[in-house]
């Protein structure tokens, strides 16, 4: 549980409490409080704007609060473009990377979410929905084959089979492969991303309860003013608000330009698994001699997944030089 107080409050007079950033919209954010009400809260500082999963120290004012400030982040997920840092979200312990037999997914960015989330020290979980899709179905679920063989977990799902409708694959279980899914989820806070088309919305329909959905749509009343939804929402998965998911829109132009490019093959198991054995200890694995990944190419590392690994080496080596 929560506790009441911030752990080293400033004394101003007025005592400061802690909450959870469950919205935000511009400078505004939905703040949590303790006992699970929810209100509108502006930052006081000007920079550093509170996201999605933060925990925060605010004190009341008007019919809504201030923020004092922002606690200390576990982790915080992002992408970086050429012009602007998107975060996602803050203090996440798993990130679903929802996919589908159609559309068709972009291994290119699967990949960057999946380094992404490396990188910050954060598990991904990638689940492949539409399994009722048949013939689409196996040959997107055998693309990720490579992925599953350096130990991603990849959970197929099938959401349209509500209590093992007509077509639900008899390997899933009544509910589509919904309760193997929820066990990842559970006591957790994940962030869910995904191509638009894949079934994310469906997703969080089927394992929010209705009436956690219907908190999550004050955040939702926040953005409606907007075309484009481009904050993340926070909801709850359980009644004793133990398990989180967090819903993200824009999985487009996952920019990475935040890593370096000799940090790049560390964060590809398959690749890091060779990196020791090159006889330059500063191998970039593109034309070295004596190089253990290259040596592995078609062995040990699946061909695409050392294209990707050059095509994004290649895009991190011209955004360092700027
Ligand atoms: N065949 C099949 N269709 C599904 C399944 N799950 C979802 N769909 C369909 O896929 C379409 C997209 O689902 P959404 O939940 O709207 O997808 P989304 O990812 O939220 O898409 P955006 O709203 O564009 O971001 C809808 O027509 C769903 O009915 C499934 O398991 N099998
Ligand atoms: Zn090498």
């Amino acid at each position: 549980m929560m506790p009441t107080q911030c752990p080293d409050a400033t004394g101003s007079g007025l005592a400061e409490r802690l909450g959870l950033v469950v919205g935000t919209h511009g400078r505004h954010c939905w703040v949590e409080t303790d006992d699970g009400q929810r209100l509108l809260c502006h930052p006081r500082g000007k920079k550093d704007a509170p996201l999605v999963g933060d925990r925060v120290c605010w004190q009341p004012s008007g019919d809504g609060g201030t923020i004092m400030r922002t606690l200390e982040r576990r982790n915080l997920f992002y992408r970086q473009d050429e012009l602007r840092t998107k975060s996602f979200a803050a203090n996440l312990d798993l990130l679903l990377v929802l996919l589908a037999a159609d559309p068709v997914f972009s291994e290119s960015q699967l990949n960057r979410a999946l380094v992404a989330a490396r990188a910050a020290g954060i598990e991904a979980l990638v689940v492949l929905n539409k399994q009722d899709l048949g013939p689409a179905f196996d040959s997107a679920w055998e693309r990720l084959a490579p992925y599953r063989a350096f130990g991603q977990t990849v959970l197929p799902l099938c959401l349209n089979a509500p209590g093992g409708a007509a077509g639900a694959p008899a390997s899933l279980d009544d509910d589509g492969g919904l309760e193997a899914l929820r066990q990842h989820l559970e006591g957790r806070a994940t962030l869910v991303l995904g191509p638009s088309g894949t079934g994310k919305s469906t997703l969080v329909n089927r394992l929010v309860p209705t009436a956690m959905a219907a908190t999550g749509t004050v955040s939702r009343a926040l953005n409606s003013g907007r075309h484009t939804t481009t904050s993340s929402t926070w909801y709850w998965l359980d009644a004793q608000r133990r398990s989180a998911l967090i819903d993200s829109p824009g999985f487009q132009e996952f920019g990475l330009r935040h890593l370096e490019p000799p940090q790049l093959a560390h964060l590809m198991p398959d690749l890091d698994a060779h990196c020791g054995q090159c006889r330059f200890y500063n191998c970039t694995h593109l034309h070295e001699p004596g190089c253990a990944v290259r040596a592995a190419v078609g062995a040990g590392i699946n061909e695409q997944r050392y294209r990707l690994y050059v095509d994004l080496h290649r895009e991190l080596s011209v955004a360092a030089r700027y």
